[in-house]
């Protein structure tokens, strides 16, 4: 008997679900004041973040001037990684309206499931000390997998691991990153403003905006109903 799987809903992580700027850029501020630059301010460094810590951190030496070569930036990018882990919630914060939104998808039968191009370990530490953990049904950072958004297996796979199918799914984040990568699968994607990103987000072309998390399930409701394509199997 075919067993229905449930609508899978995504959400990026750093940006989307949490505020994690104030962390991710003391610890970049950390390490630029280490190396004897001055520290970046964090209106002007949090559109630095969206494509992992990596490239976080090669961004704010660019931003600051300086230039390291590889072994320099593996030693500076291990210094990263071990200061975040110390200090990954210390100021990170759920954005308003991600609780209850979360309980509702969960209570109307909806697996939640997270894609970020944050590690994986990490991801789940930030989401224990937030207290949503045991939300998600899956998980799956930028090392999950052999992929990476904007790989868009990286999002299939998700969807995958979460138990359902990319045909019902919808990713929900703040980045043309997450945008590229939904467009690509062939999934909805609901994008939130107040995230990180260069580009002011309604000029990336998600299929519906939301100001805030109470706006989540009418936004998702409003999504054309999808006809799935037969499946190969
Ligand atoms: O930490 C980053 O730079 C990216 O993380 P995200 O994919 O959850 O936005
Ligand atoms: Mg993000």
């Amino acid at each position: 008997m075919h067993k229905l799987s449930p609508r899978v809903l995504v959400f990026d992580l750093d940006g989307t679900l949490a505020d994690t700027a104030p962390d991710l850029i003391g610890t970049l501020n950390v390490i630029l004041t280490r190396e004897d630059l001055p520290p970046l301010p964090l209106e002007q460094a949090r559109d630095l973040i969206g494509a992992g810590a990596r490239a976080l951190l090669e961004r704010g030496l660019a931003a600051s001037g300086r230039t390291a070569d590889a072994e320099e930036l593996e030693r500076l990018f291990s210094d990263f990684i071990a200061h975040y882990s110390d200090h990954i919630a210390d100021m990170s914060e759920l954005f308003e309206g991600v609780e209850a939104s979360l309980q509702r998808f969960s209570e109307a039968g909806w697996a939640l499931a997270v894609c970020t191009n944050k590690f994986e370990s990490q991801s789940v530490k930030l989401l224990e000390l937030l207290g949503v953990a045991d939300r998600f049904a899956a998980i799956c950072g930028r090392d999950t997998f052999d992929v990476f958004k904007p790989n868009p297996r990286h999002l299939t796979e998700t969807i995958a691991r979460a138990g359902g199918d990319p045909a019902t799914a919808v990713m929900v984040g703040d980045s043309l990153t997450d945008i590229k990568t939904a467009q690509a699968a062939g999934i909805p994607v609901i994008a939130v403003p107040f995230g990180y990103t260069e580009v002011p987000i309604d000029q990336l072309g998600p299929d519906r905006i939301i100001d805030h998390f109470d706006e989540l399930w009418d936004a998702v409701a409003s999504l054309p109903a999808r006809v799935p394509l037969p499946s190969s199997a």
